[in-house]
């Protein structure tokens, strides 16, 4: 997978160095470019940005040196990514099925973001998903591209040295993942779950299931409800 970057602040993606995408990007998985978003810019003081129309606090992102971007970043073929407060959830549904993409380009917006004819634009001809990381403002979207990169990357074939691991994890059943538990069998006065010490795989199996239900239900009652997922197909459409 090819994953193009394209931001203001191209230092903030340093991290994509280190660790698992570092890894991924020595084994050939992951090849990863990112751009300054500054080196389409035509003016002496390389503007970005402007005051928003209509008035109002802050400052948008103006369209001008993202089409010159992307024009010359994002290919026939490519899956634009733009993150935003306002975007649909990034989920593992989600990351998985983008896992499964050959080019992600992420547009990382500051500011009060990116005006929206360029997501409009590139959507004539390309996916675009405008993608949420949470329910809370960030100062731009280079840190939720570190989280989607990562919580893609993790998914390629070959990149997690254990894929059964994967299987799992919180969220991909639909649930949370239950709690884990290693040597010593007791520490501080509290003791392993005795079930996990039996060597019962299915006691084992069923005990972590029911702690993963009990999990999900206090604390994601909102995981419980699947009809309220959204289709990856139903995603893409501009509302
Ligand atoms: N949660 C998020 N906040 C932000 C803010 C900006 Br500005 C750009 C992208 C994102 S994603």
């Amino acid at each position: 997978m090819r994953v193009d970057v394209v931001s203001i602040f191209p230092d903030y993606l340093a991290p994509l160095g280190l660790s698992l995408p570092g890894r991924a990007r020595d084994r050939g998985l992951l090849d990863v470019h990112v751009h300054d978003l500054r080196d389409w810019t035509r003016d002496r003081h390389r503007t970005v940005d402007d005051t928003p129309y209509g008035g109002g606090a802050g400052m948008v992102m103006k369209p001008e040196p993202w089409g010159e971007a992307l024009d010359e970043v994002l290919p026939a073929g490519a899956t634009l990514l733009v993150p935003t407060p306002s975007g649909v959830p990034l989920t593992q549904a989600l990351a998985r099925d983008l896992a499964t993409r050959d080019h992600l380009v992420i547009a990382c917006g500051r500011y009060e973001g990116i005006d929206q004819r360029v997501a409009d634009h590139y959507g004539a001809d390309h996916e675009v998903l405008e993608v949420s990381i949470g329910d809370y403002v960030l100062n731009g979207g280079e840190v939720a591209a570190l989280v989607l990169i990562e919580a893609v990357a993790r998914l390629l074939p070959g990149f997690m040295g254990n894929a059964e691991s994967l299987t799992e994890e919180s969220h991909e059943a639909g649930l949370l993942e239950y709690p884990g538990y290693t040597k010593p069998a007791t520490w501080r006065g509290l003791d392993v779950p005795s079930v996990l010490l039996s060597g019962d795989h299915a006691a084992i199996a069923a005990w972590r299931h029911d702690q993963s239900v009990r999990r999900t239900a206090a604390r994601r009652p909102d995981l419980a409800h699947p009809s309220r997922a959204v289709s990856v197909e139903g995603l893409a459409a501009h509302v």
